[in-house]
């Protein structure tokens, strides 16, 4: 029986989505397009009668971002915002910064796919050589965290981005949850897949097929035990939504020439 409900919301569009680019921890902000898919977001969500008690969002300014325009959207910009590294994109290591049809073209579709949508392979890890490797590790957001600096990942699998989020969402989201108040998670596209696949119970091989578009609410059911009691609904214009997705999936493709 459904008991608790919840919207998880991948951010509004940043930069490097649009440019095709992995983005994972570098903190590119919202593109103009994001701004409007976050504004529009709030606007659906208030026009359904959605209220929140408390936000929770990633270190990056794009997720952040999306939760203040939501709220203020939403006229609830006093609701607290509560952020985490354990809710921050995957760590897509050496391959942050490149291009997904660039990569397609020189390693083959297939090799891209597994790279952004397997539960178990990790890619190649970032170091101390990659162009953004200090500006990441450098950062003054990471060094109040429940970790220490060199404890942060290098490079993650999905199954690695459940493992860091989990004691997050047992030791501190969850509990709201169940105390009744209403929660919005605003996150990436691949630490919302992870938290999807935990709470949903979608099997390593069929979470390959899970794709988030940008800047649309996902509604989860939740029973008591916080598990998922009816396929997630994401809001909106559903003929839009599949657009969406299949524009993100599509990322991944060689570019036909022009
Ligand atoms: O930063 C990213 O995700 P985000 O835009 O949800 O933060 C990743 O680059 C998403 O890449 P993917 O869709 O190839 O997994």
């Amino acid at each position: 029986m459904s008991k608790y409900k919840v919207i998880l919301l991948r951010h509004g569009e940043g930069e490097w989505n649009k440019e095709n680019r992995f983005c994972s921890w570098v903190d590119q902000k919202l593109s103009t397009d994001g701004v409007k898919e976050a504004q529009a977001c709030g606007r659906l969500l208030r026009e359904q009668g959605y209220t929140f008690d408390v936000v929770f969002t990633s270190l990056l300014s794009r997720s952040v971002h999306t939760a203040w325009l939501v709220l203020e959207a939403m006229r609830q910009e006093w609701v607290p915002v509560v952020k985490s590294w354990r809710l921050n994109e995957r760590h897509y290591g050496a391959l942050i910064g490149l291009n997904r049809a660039e990569m397609a073209l020189n390693h083959g579709e297939q090799q891209v796919k597994v790279w952004r949508r397997s539960y178990n392979v990790t890619p190649p890890p970032i170091d101390q050589s990659h162009p953004y490797y200090q500006e990441i590790y450098n950062d003054r957001r990471y060094s109040n965290c429940d970790v220490s600096k060199d404890e942060l990942p290098r490079a993650e699998s999905l199954k690695q981005v459940l493992d860091r989020l989990l004691p997050y969402w047992d030791g501190t989201v969850g509990p709201e949850i169940r105390s009744g108040r209403s929660v919005l998670i605003s996150a990436h596209g691949n630490s919302c897949r992870a938290l999807l696949k935990h709470l949903e119970g979608i099997s390593d091989s069929d979470i390959v097929n899970v794709t988030l578009p940008t800047g649309t609410p996902v509604l989860l059911e939740l029973d008591e035990s916080l598990r998922a009691v009816k396929p997630r609904q994401l809001l909106g214009d559903q003929v839009k939504i599949q657009a969406a997705i299949k524009m993100v999936e599509d990322q991944g493709k060689v570019k036909p020439a022009a």
